[in-house]
């Protein structure tokens, strides 16, 4: 079984998959001082509560976090006794091509996402991730990334709000009935998921018009849900791209003779 991992920046989830179906996931905030111990411990307690026998052969990750690397390489190596793929490492291949500024790092999350878009949808994409930031992967015809945009996260930007105005208080985002609030609350709200429609609108167009053909816009990540509801934004919404990317990747890695 393949035991995948996903650690953003916020939250970081792990996925057993047997072959092509994923068994269960679960998800715990982003720690780097975590242990392997620790994560173990974690992860052996929800497996043996969901009857899962931990035959876990494979391991695969990527993380936005560099730091958190170290322990889930011990995690993988102490407990389930192999060397785990990192996406990102030269080791890891990846069946797209990246096609950006040399030199330049990608996040490979980013470089996941576009798999899985390839994959699932082909060419001429773009693939907005809300997580810690709101990330647009452009997947060009061929698959190959070829860049996109960084914004800042939604609850990134009613943090900034809060922590850069006295008066500003902490707030949970959720979609606001009307534009106009009449509380504090509802009118940060509202500036905040409202100007998120706008700037994903704008930035869609944008994209397009410089792409110069017809694309598909694929919603993923924590907070896609609620932006879902403006439903005219997106040609499709994903749960879980970035875990069947890590699916995808690993086979792919397996079929090519990538030695671990
Ligand atoms: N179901 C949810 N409801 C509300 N907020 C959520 C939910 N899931 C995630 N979040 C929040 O959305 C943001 C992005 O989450 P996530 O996609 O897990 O980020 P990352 O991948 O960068 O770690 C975080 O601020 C997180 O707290
Ligand atoms: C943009 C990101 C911070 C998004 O991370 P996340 O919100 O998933 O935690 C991450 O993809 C990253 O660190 N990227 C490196 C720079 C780049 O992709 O160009
Ligand atoms: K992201």
């Amino acid at each position: 079984m393949l035991l995948a991992v996903d650690c953003g920046n916020t939250n970081t989830v792990f996925a057993i998959y047997d072959g092509n179906t994923q068994i269960a996931h679960w998800r715990t905030s982003t720690e780097w001082q975590r242990t392997a111990d620790q994560y173990y411990v974690w992860l052996s307690t929800l497996m043996n509560m969901r009857g899962i026998k931990a035959d876990i052969t494979d391991v695969i990750i990527s993380s936005t976090v560099p730091r958190v690397v170290f322990n889930l390489r011990v995690l993988a190596d102490r407990y389930f006794n192999t060397r785990p793929l990192v996406v990102g490492k030269p080791e890891c291949l990846l069946p797209v091509d990246t096609r950006v500024d040399s030199g330049t790092t990608v996040g490979p999350d980013r470089l996941v996402n576009t798999v899985a878009g390839h994959a699932k949808y082909g060419g001429n994409l773009i693939v907005v991730d809300f997580g810690t930031a709101t990330t647009f992967d452009v997947v060009a015809d061929d698959g190959a990334y070829v860049g996109g945009v960084i914004a800042p996260g939604v609850n990134l930007s009613l943090e900034a709000l809060h922590h850069a105005a006295a008066a500003l208080p902490h707030v949970d985002i959720s979609k606001p009935q009307k534009v106009i609030g009449t509380n504090t609350v509802t009118c940060m709200q509202s500036g905040v998921f409202w100007g998120y429609v706008g700037l994903v609108r704008e930035i869609c167009d944008r994209i397009k018009g410089e792409h110069g053909a017809p694309m598909q816009v694929i919603s993923t990540g924590g907070l896609a849900p609620l932006f879902q509801q403006t439903a005219e934004l997106f040609d499709a919404f994903e749960e879980d791209l970035t875990m069947q990317g890590l699916r995808i990747i690993h086979e792919y890695n397996k079929e090519n003779g990538t030695t671990l």
